[in-house]
């Protein structure tokens, strides 16, 4: 079966049928939410936000007050003291400042609950055929997929829809996974490879496949999907707690300076009303930032869920900004993955027959899809059919593993089927004939090991390193027997398979790019050093290292980590799994296996190692725009303080009135321009932290330089704009209070 067609798919970057975060719904469900958030056990996760949410109870309180002790009838409006419709007005921005950033909030978290409410439709509950041992012919029951526990089998048929997350350990099926990726073209999952995890509330389209389930209920990819566009899980990063500490320090400095104003205007006998001391406290302390702090680290996370990669912590979002460099698995991750058998090589005085029947019968129960397409392309060569099995000889599987790089099998019995074992000895007798397939080094040891010689060595090497030169993967057969009266063992290799692989498209053009991110790429791979040399060309990265085991992978990444620097690693294999756990940023294919997809920090549902182009962009566009509206934020003071400051105190120190340079109206309005001033930046800017900052590859000095102009420059200027815009507007209305 070919999945060539199937697997590639061109650079998609957006998630098909995605919402608009401006959609009308999401929009009202903000806006109630707003509200919502608007408890006090919520506000107080945010310092900042909950310092002005005390300021607004504050004024509201002293706005009643005023109202009662007020002089004449309060009503109506019109004929209110000019204190208390300023207190009024202050009370209601400062109102309208904690919706804002609540508001902020609600958005950055309404397309993921809207996607969250499109996946919990794909959950729907569906019949499982649960079998009582794992094998096709075993009787099975239908039960309710929530009946089923980890370590169950199921059966799976073509229009089935899978139950449970798990692993295929039987069969080949193409799947429709559109359910999860969005993406409607079907993918292979089969048994043995690196492509043998499956997920529940996706459906079999054609033939069938056993699968081992993985997940308790409740703990399924789906639920973790749900909960993760949902933001249920969301933690605060380490930087987002730094950043948030440094915050609630601000507001503390500010909070104690205004504090210690007071007496110095008590003293000098006019004091400043309580609801001026707070207007000047928010508008000091950095509700900007400290408002859309948590709406920027969800957006990142959701811009990340748009491009079907799901992050299992905003801690690798941001990491993610800071790579530099990459590690990619070969087979499966740079290449399509299906290395498929195409040639038997034999050694000369071996039957190139003899080789195929060796190789099938080392393959036989050889699930991974190397060892599926050695058998295919012998039964197929030489019409070997169904008589050559397994159930013929007493023989033991010798299952392939990345330290040992072979796969193969023992026979155990003579023809006579005399088996060691039916004699009922406790120590099994030594194998009468052993096949052995895999790494050149490894067979060549193997036979060596075994009391062979390397008869046709130089040959050997030749053939061998032919065919990696050209980027496929040489696969060495060999076998030991015994004869004589002693049973003297004896160990030959009989020749060489071809194992071609095909790197996917578009490779060399996106590390181009990653390279001017600068980002270094190094192919990791178990294969030989010839064939690893041959793809890497072909691919396009900068280096690599081959016949890694999962150990020397796992030393790599510690090794670039000790230099200082931030690894991503792709891979999709049991055998990355350390490897994807040791990384910064783990990678894992979707396609991938149940250990890889668990060591990682990030799931790539479309299965394209290139992704992390766009995952190093909505990290670096995180962090920027962090850092734009920190910058912004705190550069808005400086205007406001010269808003304010001259106001508030202009009837206690007359002096400070050269410092009203805005030239506002009174000090009434001055105040109140910035409270509205600070209130609609918040709005203002919710759609750049949703958006982000844009990331352009110019270096990190430029874009610093560049963000700092314009979020620096700017916050100063903006406000002074905008506070003496508001003013003029509230002269103009004849709201001069
Ligand atoms: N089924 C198999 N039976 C025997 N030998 C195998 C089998 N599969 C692979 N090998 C041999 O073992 C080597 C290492 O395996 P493999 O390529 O899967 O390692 P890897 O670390 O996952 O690298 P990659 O990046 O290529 O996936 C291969 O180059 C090949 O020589
Ligand atoms: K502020
Ligand atoms: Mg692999």
């Amino acid at each position: 079966m070919s999945s060539h067609t199937l697997e590639v798919r061109p650079w998609k970057t957006r998630r098909k049928g995605a919402v608009s975060s401006f959609d009308p719904q999401i929009v009202r469900q903000a806006l109630l939410d707003a509200f919502r958030k608007l408890d006090p056990r919520w506000q107080i996760k945010n310092p900042v936000m909950f310092v002005v949410e005390v300021g607004s109870v504050i004024t509201t309180i002293e706005f009643v007050r005023l109202l009662l002790t007020a002089p004449g009838p309060a009503f109506p409006v019109t004929r209110l003291h000019n204190e208390t419709l300023f207190v009024l007005a202050v009370s209601l921005w400062l109102w309208f400042t904690v919706l804002f950033a609540n508001f902020a909030e609600a958005m950055a978290e309404g397309r993921g609950k809207a996607q969250a409410e499109t996946l919990r439709r794909a959950r729907t509950t569906t019949m499982a055929k649960r079998l009582r041992r794992p094998e096709r012919s075993a009787p099975w029951e239908e039960v309710p997929a929530p009946a089923l526990r980890k370590g169950d089998y199921v059966l799976v048929e073509a229009g089935d829809v899978i139950p449970g997350d798990g692993e295929v350990i039987e069969g080949v099926a193409a799947v429709d996974e559109s359910a999860i990726t969005g993406e409607s073209a079907p993918v292979i999952r089969e048994s043995g490879g690196d492509r043998s995890a499956v997920t529940g509330g996706t459906r079999v389209l054609s033939d069938w496949i056993i699968v081992r389930i993985g997940a308790n209920p409740g703990e399924t990819f789906l639920d973790r999907m749900i909960a993760l566009v949902e933001g249920a899980q969301r933690q605060k990063t380490p930087n987002e707690i730094a950043l948030n500490i440094l915050l609630a320090s601000l507001t503390i400095i500010f909070l104690l300076v205004v504090v210690s104003l007071e007496p110095f205007a008590i003293y000098s006998g006019s004091p400043v009303s309580i609801t001026t001391l707070i207007a000047l406290l928010v508008c000091l302390i950095p509700t900007t930032i400290g408002g859309l702090l948590s709406a920027i680290g969800i957006a990142g996370m959701d811009r990340l869920v748009q491009r079907n990669v799901l992050a299992m912590s905003g801690r690798a979002v941001e990491a993610a900004g800071d790579i530099d460099v990459l590690l990619l698995d070969k087979t499966g991750t740079i290449t399509l993955g299906n290395r498929q058998a195409t040639r038997f090589l034999p050694l000369p005085g071996i039957d190139e027959q003899a080789l195929a029947q060796a190789a099938l019968l080392a393959s036989l129960a050889d699930e991974t899809p190397e060892g599926r397409s050695i058998v295919a392309l012998a039964r197929e060569r030489f019409a070997i059919g169904e008589e050559v099995s397994l159930q013929q000889q007493a023989s033991r599987f010798v299952p392939f593993s990345a330290m040992t790089r072979m796969s193969g099998l023992d026979v155990l019995a003579d023809a006579d089927g005399q088996a060691a074992s039916a004699r009922g000895e406790e120590e099994a007798a030594p194998p009468v004939r052993t096949i052995r397939k895999g790494a050149a080094e490894a067979i060549i040891a193997y036979v060596h090991e075994h009391g062979g010689d390397n008869t046709h060595g130089e040959l050997l090497q030749r053939t061998v390193d032919e065919i990696a030169r050209a980027g496929s993967t040489p696969l060495v057969v060999a076998e030991t027997w015994r004869t004589g009266q002693d049973h003297q063992e004896q160990a030959r290799v009989l020749g060489v398979i071809e194992l071609k692989d095909i790197v996917k498209g578009g490779m060399r053009e996106r590390f181009e790019q990653l390279r001017r991110m600068g980002i270094r790429t190094i192919m990791i791979t178990g294969d030989n050093p010839l064939t690893a040399a041959a793809i890497a060309r072909e691919a396009g990265v900068d280096d690599f290292l081959a016949q890694a085991t999962p150990e020397t992978k796992l030393k790599l990444i510690r090794e670039q980590q000790a230099g200082g620097r931030m690894v991503a690693m792709t891979g999709d294999g049991t055998n990355d799994a350390p490897a994807l756990a040791q990384a910064d940023v783990g990678v894992a294919m979707n396609s991938g296996t149940q250990a890889a997809k668990e060591a990682a920090n990030m799931i790539d549902l479309d299965s394209n190692p290139t992704k992390l182009i766009e995952i190093v962009e909505i990290g670096k566009q995180l962090l920027i725009t962090r850092g734009a509206l920190t910058t912004f934020s705190i550069a808005n003071d400086v205007a406001k303080y010269f808003a304010i400051i001259p106001a508030a105190f202009s009837t206690t120190y007359p002096q400070l009135n050269a410092l009203n340079i805005m030239g506002l109206a009174t000090p009434h309005s001055a105040v109140l321009s910035a409270v509205i001033f600070n209130a609609l930046i918040i709005i203002a800017l919710i759609p750049l932290a949703l958006r982000g900052v844009k990331y352009r590859p110019i270096g990190a000095g430029p874009l610093l330089r560049r963000n700092l102009l314009i979020y620096g420059l700017g916050g100063i200027v903006a406000p002074f704009v905008g506070i003496k815009l508001i003013d003029l507007l509230l002269s103009l209305l004849h709201l001069t209070l």
